[in-house]
């Protein structure tokens, strides 16, 4: 079990202000499970070091230090061969530490960023070429301010000049509420962590129904399978939560992605292993074929266009 003091021993960037949850499994467990050829950990993140990155002083939160040097060594220990990196709220609008990540993957990370409204078009070029191809709109009240909804279409007008999409992060009880202003926005849709419904209602959560009515609705939503360990009543292995992630990936299988959302902010009740949450994916992908859809074939359908395999 990672336990705050553990954080003390991930290097010096915590000569900051000491973080307020767990810090990253320090050992994560090599997985049974083999990646297929090209995966992709498709949420991700990275944070600080404090010494060099600045943490945004609107944060809810306090992260430990967690480099791409660490998120690479992760990647290779799992298994995969790429990372998408989520600027995370911490980091508000300066997307510096995502951005110097990408760059030291050597062509095997893009990333999702947040910007402000009034960003300029050499800014918006300036991420573009930095390896961004999306932006992201965090709904949460735990992690960020109010922002006037207008704020959120004009950054959805900008990211659909560029061809960006847009990741969501909502509660699934919100989604009621939220849903007329998320079906106005333009381009491709991608919701967080399953959207994030009340696991302990089972598959016929109302939640899980309106997440999955937006997934129905139109072919331009997708959605990630991803943070059991933030769903969960039971608690690891998660078993309860697979269920959710089966559905998900029967139902809509070329428009799934997968990510360890290393490292786990926020993370109070425990930490999971890492090499726990891939050992999940045969759970949830249940064939090779939805395994290569689920961490190939889609996530570098929206990220790496360019290279899709023509298969
Ligand atoms: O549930 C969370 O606390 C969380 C936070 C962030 C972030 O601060 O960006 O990102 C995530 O994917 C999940």
């Amino acid at each position: 079990m990672a336990k705050l003091n553990a954080a003390k021993s991930m290097g010096d960037g915590l000569s900051g202000p000491a973080p307020d949850y767990l810090s990253f499994h320090p050992v994560p467990s090599r997985p049974a499970f083999r990646p297929p050829e090209g995966a992709v950990d498709a949420h991700c993140h990275v944070f600080g070091p404090a010494a060099q990155f600045n943490f945004s002083p609107a944060r809810k939160y306090t992260p430990v230090d967690a480099p791409a040097s660490q998120l690479f060594a992760l990647r290779d220990h799992l298994g995969f061969a790429r990372n998408v990196i989520v600027q995370a709220t911490c980091h508000g609008t300066d997307n510096a530490a995502m951005l110097d990540a990408i760059a030291r993957s050597k062509g095997r990370a893009r990333g999702v960023a947040v910007i402000e409204k009034d960003t300029s078009d050499t800014e918006l070029a300036r991420l573009h070429d930095g390896g961004v191809r999306g932006v992201r709109f965090n709904f949460l009240k735990r992690l960020v301010g109010d922002a006037p909804k207008d704020d959120y279409i004009r950054v959805a007008a900008r990211a659909a000049e560029m061809g960006w999409h847009i990741v969501v992060y909502f509660e699934s009880d919100e989604l009621a509420d939220l849903a007329p202003f998320i079906t106005s926005l333009p381009g491709t849709i991608v919701i967080d962590h399953m959207g994030r419904p009340d696991i302990a209602n089972g598959l016929e959560d109302p939640g899980f129904a309106r997440v999955r009515g937006l997934m129905d609705r139109e072919d331009r939503f997708w959605i990630k399978v991803s943070c059991p360990e933030r769903l969960t009543v039971a608690g690891p292995p998660y078993g309860d939560v697979v269920p959710f992630g089966r559905k998900l990936v029967a139902d809509y299988p070329d428009r799934v992605l997968w990510g360890t959302d290393w490292p786990h902010p926020n993370m109070r009740s425990h930490m999971p292993d890492d090499g726990a949450l891939v050992d999940m994916i045969p759970q949830i992908a249940p064939t090779a074929e939805l395994q290569r859809k689920l961490l190939v074939d889609n996530p570098m359908r929206l990220y790496w266009p360019e290279e899709q395999a023509n298969d």
